[in-house]
C-alpha cells in the first residue's frame, strides 16, 4: 500500500489541507470531493508482447512481497490542486473549470497513443521500476520516441521512487544523456534507485534500457530531488485517512 498513488495523493492532500485549514477543512474535503478511480497500469489491447511478458514477470516478483505493483489511478480532485499550490504563493490563480481538467500528464492520452506504463517498487532495495510502451503520439526524430517523452517518464519514474521512500517532493534538477534512441512502440526498461539523502535533498539515480538489457538507452545519474515535506505514510496514517473518509 506504501507505494499507492492514490494513497500518496490522498496523504498529501491531506497534508496539505491540514496544515493551512485545519481538521474540519480535512473531514469535510474527504467526504464531499468526486474521486474517480481507475488503474491504467494494467494489461490493455495496446500493450506488447514485450510489455506483457515483462508485467507478468514483474507480478510474480510481487508474490514473494519483495517487489510491490503501484497501482495508478486518475484522481481528479481540484482540492489536492488547491491545496499544493497554496505553498507556492507567487503562483497565478488558475481558473475552477480548468483545474476541474486536471490530470496527471502521463495519463492524459488515448489507451496506447501516448504513455503506456506500470510501476514496481522494491522497499528494501529503495528501487522503483517501470516498464516503459512510448506510444505514436510521443514521435520526436521520425520512428523515434521524443526525448522530451523519455524525461517525462524519467522524472515521473524518479519521482515514484522519491514519494515511496521519502514523501511528497519537487524535482529541482535533471539532468538525463540520451545515449542511444528509442523505436517508436518498443518497450524499455526505467530502473531508478535512492542514492542518499543530505537534509531536504534527495539524490536518485536511474538508467533506461532495452528489454534484453544490451542497450543503455539514457541515463540520469546525479538528479537533485528537493523535499518539501518530509512525510512517509505508515500504516498508521493510511488508516487515519481510511476513516476520515468514512
Ligand atoms: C508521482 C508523481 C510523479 C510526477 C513527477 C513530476 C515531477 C515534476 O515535474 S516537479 C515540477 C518541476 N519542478 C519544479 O517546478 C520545481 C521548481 N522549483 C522550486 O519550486 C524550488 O526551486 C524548489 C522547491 C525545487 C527548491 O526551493 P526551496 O524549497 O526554496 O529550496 P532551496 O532552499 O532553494 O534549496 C534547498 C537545497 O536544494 C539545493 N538546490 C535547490 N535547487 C537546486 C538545483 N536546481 N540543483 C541542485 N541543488 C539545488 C540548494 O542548494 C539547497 O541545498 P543545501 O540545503 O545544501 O543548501
Amino acid at each position: 500500500m506504501d507505494g499507492c498513488l492514490h494513497c500518496v495523493f490522498t496523504w498529501q492532500k491531506a497534508c496539505s489541507i491540514f496544515h493551512t485549514q485545519g481538521w474540519k477543512h480535512l473531514r469535510r474535503s474527504f467526504s464531499t470531493e468526486k474521486v474517480i478511480h481507475k488503474d491504467h497500469s494494467l494489461p490493455n489491447p495496446s500493450w506488447s508482447k514485450d510489455l506483457r511478458l515483462l508485467f507478468d514477470q514483474f507480478m510474480k516478483k510481487c508474490e514473494d512481497g519483495s517487489w510491490k505493483h503501484l497501482p495508478s489511478s486518475e484522481c481528479k480532485v481540484p482540492q489536492r490542486i488547491h491545496s499544493f499550490k497554496t505553498y507556492f504563493l507567487d503562483s497565478k490563480p488558475v481558473k475552477e473549470d480548468q483545474l476541474s481538467q486536471a490530470r496527471p500528464f502521463t495519463r492524459s492520452y488515448e489507451v496506447g497513443q501516448g504513455f503506456e506504463y506500470a510501476m514496481f517498487y522494491n522497499e528494501d532495495e529503495k528501487r522503483t521500476v517501470c516498464l516503459f510502451q512510448g506510444g505514436p503520439y510521443l514521435e520526436g526524430p521520425p520512428g523515434f520516441l521524443h526525448g522530451g517523452a523519455l524525461a517525462t517518464m524519467i522524472d515521473t519514474t524518479l519521482g515514484v521512487c522519491t514519494i515511496s521512500c521519502m514523501g511528497l517532493f519537487m524535482t529541482a534538477n535533471l539532468n538525463i544523456n540520451f545515449k542511444s534512441p528509442i523505436p517508436l512502440c518498443s518497450v524499455v526498461v526505467i530502473s531508478s534507485q535512492l542514492d542518499k539523502v543530505e537534509g531536504r535533498k534527495v539524490f536518485v539515480s536511474c538508467n533506461v534500457r532495452s528489454v534484453d538489457e544490451k542497450t543503455l538507452h539514457s541515463d540520469a545519474t546525479d538528479p537533485v530531488l528537493v523535499i518539501l515535506y518530509p512525510y512517509r505514510m505508515t500504516f498508521l496514517h493510511l488508516i487515519l485517512l481510511f476513516s476520515l473518509q468514512r
